[in-house]
């Protein structure tokens, strides 16, 4: 079933035609890849699936985005509510300068949770979830920044989770990380997929075709092909999708 349905939608960056007429449904509970060269559009549509746009000056959006069939850029919609169901982890783990409770905790306290023994059990089950617990539960108090680089990057998709997203919009989870951290950010994404639907940008072909159940290639702010992840990688339908995906440009 679909849970984010795309129709002919169109973002300008004033004049700058980024992504053009996009259309195609994102499954509930699955991985959607989106691959293709720098400047292509991939992050400007990432941001468009929960508004990070807006905050762009300049920036005009046509069409319809539908998350369980409403329509996230109408006038009724509450901006905050949407980012809350629809959480963004970034390339560069960015934790706040606070402690690795205080982070997880961070969403539930601005949506007003005050209780203590729900903020902890909010918190554990989140870093539980981010496949962090083991590693932090004894130095909850201690400040994020002592973390590796690939624990904080779990540490803020855990930070995502406490506020009980739907989706979740990952921009390069891994790009800054290590191989072993990327490959437990891999495992844990395969893990979410059971509860969550992600949409991951990312350049490392192997990644997409590794850990996601569809791919889009994007193309010059064009969707040239969106399906599973196997006839992407296998037996593409456009040729473009095929010379990409065999290196032969990007
Ligand atoms: N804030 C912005 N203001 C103006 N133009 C922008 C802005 N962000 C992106 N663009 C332009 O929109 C196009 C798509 O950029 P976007 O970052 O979405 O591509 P991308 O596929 O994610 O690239 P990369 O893989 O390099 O991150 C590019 O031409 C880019 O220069």
């Amino acid at each position: 079933m679909s849970i984010i349905q795309m129709k002919n939608v169109d973002l300008y960056y004033d004049k700058h035609h980024a992504l053009k007429n996009i259309s195609g449904e994102i499954k509930e509970r699955s991985i959607t890849a989106l691959i293709g060269p720098s400047g292509c559009g991939k992050s400007t549509f990432l941001r468009s699936l929960n508004r990070m746009n807006d905050m762009i000056q300049g920036v005009r959006i046509e069409g319809e985005i539908l998350v369980a069939d409403q329509n996230i850029y109408h006038a009724d919609v509450n901006v905050e509510n949407l980012r809350k169901n629809i959480g963004m982890v970034f390339q560069q783990p960015n934790p706040f300068p606070k402690s690795i409770y205080d982070n997880v905790a961070f969403g539930m306290r601005i949506h007003g949770m005050r209780d203590r023994k729900e903020l902890d059990e909010v918190v554990e089950q989140s870093l539980k979830a981010a496949a962090l617990w083991d590693e932090v539960k004894d130095i909850l108090k201690k400040p994020a920044y002592g973390l590796s680089g690939g624990q904080q990057q779990r540490l803020c998709i855990a930070r995502a989770l406490a506020v009980h997203p739907q989706i979740l919009l990952m921009d390069e989870p891994t790009s800054a990380l290590d191989p072993i951290s990327t490959a437990k950010i891999e495992e844990l994404i395969g893990e979410l997929r059971k509860q969550y639907t992600i949409v991951i940008v990312t350049h490392n072909m192997q990644q997409a075709a590794r850990i996601s159940d569809d791919t889009a290639f994007f193309l010059q702010g064009e969707i040239i092909e969106f399906d599973t992840t196997e006839k992407i990688f296998h037996a593409p339908s456009d040729q473009r999708t095929e010379d990409y995906i065999a290196g032969r440009f990007g």
